[in-house]
C-alpha cells in the first residue's frame, strides 16, 4: 500500500520542475511554503470536521476523502522540504515496539 505513497511522492517531485499554470502541485511550490502550510491547515480542520460528522454514520467516505487530501497536501510540505514519505515510514519502523506509554514516561524523567 505504501507503494502508492512513492508513485504520489514521485510524481510531485516531477511537478517541482513544471509550469504553474500546468499544475496544481507546482502551483502550490510556485505560491511557496505558507501557502502550502495554509493548506495543510485547511485540510487538517476539514479532516476533523468530517471525523466529527462521520462518527455516528456508517458512511465514512467523507472522512476518507478528506484524509486523502490531508495526506496529500502533507506529501507536498515534505516535497517542498527536501522530504519524502520514506522519513517519516521510517519514523513510524524505529517506533515499532515502542509503547506510546513508556516513549512518553522517558521523557518525562
Ligand atoms: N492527489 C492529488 C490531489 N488531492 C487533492 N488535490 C487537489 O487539491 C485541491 C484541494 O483544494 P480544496 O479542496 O481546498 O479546493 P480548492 O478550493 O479548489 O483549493 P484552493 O483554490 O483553495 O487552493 C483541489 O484542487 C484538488 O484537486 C490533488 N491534486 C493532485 N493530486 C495528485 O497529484 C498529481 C499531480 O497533480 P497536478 O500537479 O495538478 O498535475 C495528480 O496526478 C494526483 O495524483
Amino acid at each position: 500500500m505504501s507503494d502508492t505513497l512513492h508513485r504520489l511522492a514521485a510524481v510531485l517531485e516531477q511537478r517541482k520542475a513544471a509550469a504553474a499554470d500546468s499544475s496544481y502541485v507546482a502551483s502550490l511550490h510556485a505560491k511557496g511554503l505558507n501557502k502550502i502550510l495554509e493548506k495543510v491547515g485547511e485540510e487538517c480542520t476539514e479532516t476533523l470536521l468530517a471525523a466529527k460528522d462521520c462518527a455516528n454514520r456508517a458512511d465514512k467516505s467523507e472522512l476518507i476523502y478528506e484524509t486523502a487530501d490531508l495526506w496529500f497536501h502533507s506529501l507536498v510540505m515534505l516535497s517542498h522540504l527536501g522530504l519524502g514519505p520514506d522519513d517519516i515510514l521510517n519514523e513510524l519502523e524505529r517506533r515499532f515496539d515502542l509503547s506510546g506509554l513508556a516513549e512518553k514516561a522517558s521523557r518525562q524523567q
